[in-house]
């Protein structure tokens, strides 16, 4: 009897084994599919837009912009004798032409790509007055100085013009008195000051308004990354002026913000130029960023002393005002020269800061966010991001503001996964604010794909050859591969725990609640790899990417 029920024990077991190498092959295969199945929908998304892309640029290459037409001779004389610029660069002879010939027209091109040229030229070109809308008053301030340099009566009306100005402003538009050819304003003028309105109406009744441009485009846009509200009522312009060729131009756009932005502005039938993301002359790169705050700044000190022995400039983004103020400080003990620019502070003293930057009497500035549009330095040879950005866009901009001489620079991002709650709750009731965060975790997580990929896969655009530009393609990281199966099975039990009892899972709280029920099963007894903090909390960001972002229910994860 005891031989009988041991034989049948000894049966059981080993169809136990059986299965259990079944439910091993099957959970393999499902983790496969569910990877598989992200990667088809990312590819999925990325064939639609491009399908819709490409419908509505139909009209774009239906005509030829780089033909010849009757104003080239004009626009030559007037691009090399007044400024100063020997040849056209990719796209600008194009967009001038179909501004020229009274359309409307999107402009989406890499910053320093030579945008301003684009409506500068057709401005003087066309007769009569080009407004100009430009969000931010040293923007305008900038483009007017640099204007009035070359002898075109470029004007501004903002809080800053003087009454003369104003009563000079006012009657061009009027009576077309006086010689304007260009006027900047900031959208409040448009939204807010009904008299500006009225004799804008006037000019344009009067056959004087030329042409209309909208400049950094994206502001529009809630999907974008600087929407500002007073862009929202641009839509305006185009109502009052229909016949008036508007141009509409951004460093980048998203397809959604395409979209929306030529939603807003009234232009469903502009002709678009879209010039690729690349920035050939920048060199990305993920930099593993260390739990302790001292080690960090120790790390960032050393790479610009080596790197940067002569003192080239560079920005450094930080996560909040506090961040900026405590990292300049520490730099400056490591004998760098570095200052902090945030929005807490008055506009004077952020002035000052800036120019000392931008005339090289400063090396490093620490800023937030708020170190943004309007920071035309060509020659910043590096971008630092002290903590990871909130979208790809974001990034793609902020790390854009090195190199716009075209020479060669660095954007390097610190990461580390326990920063990812601290954006998280930040961007968490945002438009798609998480799945924009989580793009970018995507980005620094990758130790094997191209981070330039990266960008052309989130702008929707064709993959181009990094040239060894970027960490994983230059270094290609010798990587070892761990077993953590064991640990995510534990993580995504612990997880069902926490919401069965509506606790909240903090980063901190899970790895300790881990590595406590790692001891408990005895785990180190049965050969599972022992991994540090930083590995459990790589794997945790991992798990939320893969399975919370396919919104799979934690209960039925296994
Ligand atoms: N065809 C050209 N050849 C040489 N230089 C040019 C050409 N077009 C523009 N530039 C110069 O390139 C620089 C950048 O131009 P611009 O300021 O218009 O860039 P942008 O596209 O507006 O950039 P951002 O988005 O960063 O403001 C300027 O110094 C401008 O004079």
């Amino acid at each position: 009897m005891e031989t009988d029920v041991t034989e049948e024990l000894l049966l059981v077991e080993e169809e136990l084994q059986d299965v259990q190498e079944q439910i091993k092959v099957l959970l393999d295969r499902q983790e496969f599919l569910y990877k598989k199945q992200c990667e088809l929908k990312a590819i999925l998304e990325d064939c639609k837009e491009h399908d819709n892309a490409a419908n509505d640029s139909i009209s774009v290459e239906a005509q030829d912009w780089s033909g010849t037409f009757e104003w080239d001779s004009q626009a030559e004389d007037i691009r090399f004798n007044i400024f100063g610029i020997s040849s056209y660069r990719a796209n600008q002879r194009q967009i001038i032409n179909a501004v020229m010939s009274g359309r409307d027209v999107l402009v989406i091109m890499a910053a320093g790509g030579g945008k301003s040229l684009c409506y500068q030229l057709p401005a003087i070109l066309r007769d009569g007055i080009t407004l100009i809308i430009s969000p931010l008053l040293s923007l305008i301030q900038d483009q007017v100085m640099g204007l009035m340099a070359l002898g075109i009566p470029a004007y501004m009306l903002t809080s800053t013009t003087s009454k003369d100005d104003e009563k000079f402003i006012y009657k061009a538009l009027e009576k077309g008195d006086g010689d304007l050819k260009m006027l900047y304003v900031t959208p409040e003028k448009i939204s807010k000051s009904k008299r500006f309105m009225s004799k804008l109406e006037k000019c344009h009744n009067a056959g004087r308004l030329a042409l209309i441009s909208v400049d950094e485009a994206h502001c529009c846009s809630q999907w974008g990354h600087d929407f500002r509200p007073d862009y929202k009522n641009l839509g305006i312009l185009k109502i009052q002026f229909p016949r008036i060729p508007l141009i509409a131009l951004t460093a980048t756009a998203t397809y959604k913000v395409q979209i929306d932005l030529m939603e807003m502005l009234h232009i469903p039938k502009c002709v678009k130029f879209i010039s690729t993301v690349n920035r050939p002359n920048l060199f990305y790169k993920v930099q593993e960023k260390s739990s302790v705050g001292k080690v960090v700044i120790e790390q960032i000190a050393e790479y610009i002393r080596s790197s940067y022995c002569n003192k080239e400039s560079g920005i450094i983004y930080c996560f909040s005002r506090k961040e900026c103020e405590q990292v300049s400080k520490e730099l400056r003990e490591h004998g760098i020269s570095a200052d902090y620019y945030h929005a807490d502070m008055d506009a004077v003293a952020r002035e000052k800061v800036h120019l000392r930057w931008s005339n090289s009497k400063l090396q490093v500035i620490v800023g937030t966010v708020a170190f943004g549009m309007g920071i035309n330095k060509p020659d910043v040879r590096f971008v630092i991001h002290h903590s990871i950005s909130k979208s790809m866009e974001t990034y793609y901009q902020e790390s854009g503001r090195a190199g716009r001489d075209g020479l060669p620079s660095e954007c390097v991002l610190y990461y580390k996964p326990s920063d990812v709650p601290r954006q998280s709750s930040m961007v968490f009731y945002e438009n798609s604010g998480l799945q924009n965060l989580y793009d970018i975790v995507r980005y620094c997580q990758s130790k094997r794909n191209c981070r330039r990929h990266a960008f052309f896969r989130h702008f929707g655009e064709q993959l181009q050859d990094c040239n060894g530009m970027c960490d994983n393609c230059a270094y290609g990281a010798e990587l070892v591969e761990i077993d953590a199966t064991y640990h995510a099975k534990v993580i995504v039990s612990l997880l069902k725990e926490m919401q069965n009892c509506e606790q909240r899972a903090t980063m901190l709280r899970l790895v300790d609640k881990l590595k406590m029920k790692m001891k408990e099963l005895g785990a180190s007894s049965k050969a599972i790899p022992d991994l540090k903090k930083e590995q459990l909390e790589q794997l945790i960001i991992h798990l939320l990417l893969d399975h919370v972002l396919e919104k799979t229910p934690i209960s039925e994860i296994s």
